[in-house]
């Protein structure tokens, strides 16, 4: 995200959130069956979650990754803990039959970096932009690249001033 004056902000709820990731529960239903599910932490966590339960995934490993270090700028990428051998083990060569999960995909550069480490995984993000669109297998809603997705964990109830006053 470049330019924050031409920014749009796309807030989430828990309520929506919840719905679309059960509709990506949906989508992935036909796409499985899957090993276990990877998620993308923190972000991944959450989605997983409401997957992992409509498709009775029990096996649940996490690929620590950070790159937003301060807000809405993307830094250098880290990875504080990579794929267990042990589940790699479990899933086919390439960590296929594996189901990567994170909330969203931006650039793309997380999802890649983590695409290098099981290509023949399946990658499912809830939201999508368009610059990391083409690394995802599975996603709900594409949203234009220069808008901010606020998700319910990041934020709490505030003032509105109405529409009015914000009008020039
Ligand atoms: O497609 P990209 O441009 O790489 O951005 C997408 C990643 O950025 C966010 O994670 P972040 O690094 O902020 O860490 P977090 O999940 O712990 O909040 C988000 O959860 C994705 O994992
Ligand atoms: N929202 C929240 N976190 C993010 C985004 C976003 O649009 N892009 C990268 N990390
Ligand atoms: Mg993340």
């Amino acid at each position: 995200m470049s330019d924050p004056r031409q920014q749009k902000a796309f807030p989430v709820s828990w309520d929506q959130f919840h719905r679309d990731a059960r509709a990506l529960a949906w989508r992935l239903a036909g796409a499985g069956p899957f090993e276990g599910i990877v998620c993308i932490t923190r972000g991944g966590l959450v989605p997983a979650a409401i997957v992992a339960r409509e498709l009775g995934t029990r096996l649940i490993e996490t690929v620590c990754i950070a790159s937003y270090h301060d807000y809405q700028t993307q830094g250098d990428m880290q990875v504080l803990k990579p794929i267990a051998e042990r589940v790699l083990a479990i899933a086919g060569e390439g960590g296929q039959g594996l189901l990567v999960i994170d909330d969203l995909v931006d650039s793309g550069k997380t999802a890649r970096l983590v695409r290098d480490m099981v290509p023949k995984a399946h990658f499912a993000t809830v939201y999508a932009k368009p610059l990391g669109r083409p690394v995802i297998d599975t996603f709900i809603t594409e949203v234009s690249q220069d808008t901010w997705i606020y998700f319910p964990w990041d934020m709490g109830l505030s003032f509105q001033p109405p529409i009015r006053d914000g009008v020039a």
